[in-house]
């Protein structure tokens, strides 16, 4: 089985780049939204993404973003995907995928049942979804929040599209979260920082080294 794919969230320079690019990861987000304290100015994900060698997939995370600002991130920022973290419609999903030309992973905040309804009508439209904690009622993000969910509501599920998890993983959950609910790809950001918005790269390693430690632990058979 191939090994997890690990997304770290929320880089602004090119030292947290070079500490995703160390650690393994597959995938380096990078956040345009202004209430988040990992926001990054386009001038900022700019240099940082040019810094990326060929093969990390660059994700930018936007919340319910217009055409124009999804414009000015794309003529700023060498870009793989784009991350849609907001209440983006299914219809508003297939929109910006054909409008843009990219990849776009729609995030969903699930809590209960009723939110796997949601993560399925998605599954209809994105390249990848995003399934991660709802935010608490009048939070200022949409995730980002450092919270987990109840894993067994998504616990060995398919959907019609690759998925990853995301909310709260650290690398002291991120194993017992990848067994329990069978994802092949996980996403965090508060679990690798030293103090909100500041990457540590010693978190981020033993995040991924705890990720993908999965695939060593299966006993082959000879
Ligand atoms: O990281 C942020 O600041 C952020 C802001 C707005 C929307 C989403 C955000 N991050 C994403 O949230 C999840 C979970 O993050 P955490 O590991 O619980 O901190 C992850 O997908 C981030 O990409």
């Amino acid at each position: 089985m191939a090994p997890v794919r690990v997304k770290i969230c929320g880089l602004r320079t090119p030292a947290d780049v070079a500490a995703v690019v160390d650690s393994g990861a597959a995938y380096a987000g990078f956040v345009f939204f202004a209430k988040s304290p990992r926001n990054v100015s386009l001038e900022e994900a700019r240099i940082a993404a040019l810094s990326a060698p060929e093969g990390l997939c660059k994700v930018a995370l936007t919340v319910n973003a217009d055409d124009a600002t999804l414009e000015a991130i794309l003529a700023a920022v060498p870009l793989d995907m784009l991350q849609l973290h907001g209440s983006e419609s299914p219809e508003r999903v297939a929109e910006v995928r054909a409008r843009f030309g990219l990849p776009v992973m729609k995030a969903v905040g699930v809590a209960d049942e009723g939110d796997l309804e949601t993560l399925f009508e998605h599954s209809l439209v994105a390249d990848q979804i995003l399934v991660d904690a709802k935010p608490p009622k009048g939070a200022a993000l949409p995730g980002g929040n450092g919270l987990t969910f109840d894993w067994r509501l998504v616990a060995q599920r398919r959907w019609l599209r690759p998925w990853m998890l995301a909310g709260g993983l650290t690398s002291g959950n991120v194993a017992e979260a990848i067994r329990l609910t069978g994802a092949r790809q996980v996403d965090v950001s508060s679990g690798v920082e030293s103090a909100p918005g500041v990457k540590d790269a010693t978190k981020i390693a033993d995040f991924v080294a705890a990720a993908t430690r999965m695939k060593a632990e299966i006993p082959i058979l000879r």
